[in-house]
């Protein structure tokens, strides 16, 4: 396939918070794109390598980035050059959203904002909030709604690649997302417009809970059926939680939703599914982040999904199973051996449908829900399976 070099509707100022391995490629698209981008990292080894040899010693490292990309850091980008820039985009972990915005929010003018486009795809520990509710927080209502969202199936060293990628784009402002839309748009990468911005911020942060499982189960040497059943429920049960959460059920069939759900649960590539597979091996998590080299946000999503899960009333047997196989089996006291509960529940959800979200205990309730206890060598699991 030949994909032809094609020069964005308009040249803009944009300035990328986070140079890991999506930050990183999001401004090496850009600057390809002629934009004019500058890449803000904490790390002055990154910020002097980028600058000096066009390369990140940490991410990517094989990729030679664009000549026209600059790099500042390690301190905050200053009010002079934010107030320079038409797009600000971040691509850090959702843990250091909040604090970031703080820093930003004074240096910003309310009179002529920029675009602002959020990458990352998790929900805070602690306040369990979604990205939009910590915009609202720490910039106030006016900025949250001119805020977007890009999330969708989108591994970045494949996109350094110029691997055809499509994605979802969402915000309160059709305006603001049609921005976002042009700003990346060539042959190769693609934002569609659509979906609400809950529904596009909940599937992707959930994606990984889901990946987690999907790679706990090949860990353990299940096949593809298995692999399959997780997907599928999981996209029902994501579909359940955005649709009590507020999000339209029609998101989880986007780009962002079933799209990013069936990558990253099927590919190793996905730093999340790795967490599950290694987990699935019998490592400890603590060894596995520890040496993962970058951030796997499922690890912390499911926390925040639990108590969301909880709160709402809201029957989603894999995420909670995922929750125990983090949070609740003590692996250092058991090594990885003999874990109390390593469950998984693809659970039989009756004659719900992942679109409308029907699915109800109830409807578990009449069909019966069967328990297939398979037990492993190393580790015991569970999977729940339709009885009738
Ligand atoms: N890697 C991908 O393919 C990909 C694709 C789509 C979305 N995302 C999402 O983008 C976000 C970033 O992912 P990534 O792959 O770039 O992660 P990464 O681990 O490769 O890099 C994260 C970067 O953020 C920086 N960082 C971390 N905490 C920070 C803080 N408090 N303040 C400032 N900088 C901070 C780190 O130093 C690092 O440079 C995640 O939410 C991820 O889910 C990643
Ligand atoms: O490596 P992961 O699991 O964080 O997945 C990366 C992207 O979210 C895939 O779209």
């Amino acid at each position: 396939m030949s994909l032809v070099h094609k020069e964005p509707c308009g040249i803009s100022k944009v300035l990328v918070f986070g140079a890991g391995n999506f930050g990183s490629c999001l401004a090496d698209h850009l600057a390809d794109s002629s934009h004019d981008v500058v890449v803000w990292s904490r790390s002055p080894e990154i910020v002097q390598h980028l600058n000096e040899s066009h390369r990140n010693p940490e991410f990517l490292q094989d990729h030679v980035f664009p000549d026209s990309l600059k790099a500042v850091g390690p301190e905050f980008p200053s009010t002079e050059l934010i107030r320079q820039m038409d797009v600000l985009l971040f691509a850090i972990p959702t843990e250091g959203v909040r604090e970031n915005l703080k820093l930003l929010t004074p240096k910003l003018d309310e009179s002529n904002l920029p675009l602002l486009i959020f990458v990352n795809k998790g929900i805070e520990i602690g306040t369990h909030a979604l990205t939009l509710d910590i915009i609202a927080d720490t910039c106030g209502p006016k900025i949250a709604k001119v805020a977007t969202f890009i999330s969708g199936p989108s591994f970045a060293k494949e996109i350094v690649r110029r691997q055809p990628t499509s994605v979802s784009v969402a915000s309160l402002s059709d305006e603001a997302a049609q921005k976002a839309s042009d700003l990346f748009h060539q042959p190769w990468f693609r934002c569609y417009t659509g979906g609400d911005p809950i529904g596009v911020e909940l599937a992707g942060a959930l994606k990984n809970v889901y990946a987690i499982a999907a790679g706990v189960a090949d860990g353990l040497n299940f096949e593809n059926n298995t692999r399959a059943m997780l997907i599928t429920r999981g996209l029902a049960e994501m579909t359940r939680i955005g649709t009590a959460y507020g999000a339209s059920p029609l998101t989880f069939l986007t780009l962002a939703g079933v799209g990013d759900l069936f990558l990253t649960c099927s590919s190793p590539t996905s730093r999340n599914y790795t967490v599950g597979h290694r987990l699935g091996k019998g490592e400890k998590l603590d060894h596995i982040l520890d040496t993962l080299g970058s951030v796997a946000e499922g690890v912390w999503t499911t926390k925040g999904l639990k108590k969301i899960i909880d709160d709402l009333g809201v029957t989603a047997p894999i995420a909670t199973a995922v929750y125990e196989v983090l949070y609740e089996v003590d692996y250092r006291q058991t090594g990885g051996r003999k874990s109390e509960v390593i469950a998984f529940a693809a659970a039989n959800q009756g004659a719900g449908s992942a679109v409308s979200g029907e699915t109800s205990p109830e409807a578990n309730e009449k069909v019966g829900i069967g328990c297939l206890t398979i037990r492993m060598p190393r580790l015991k699991m569970s999977i729940f399976s339709l009885a009738a």
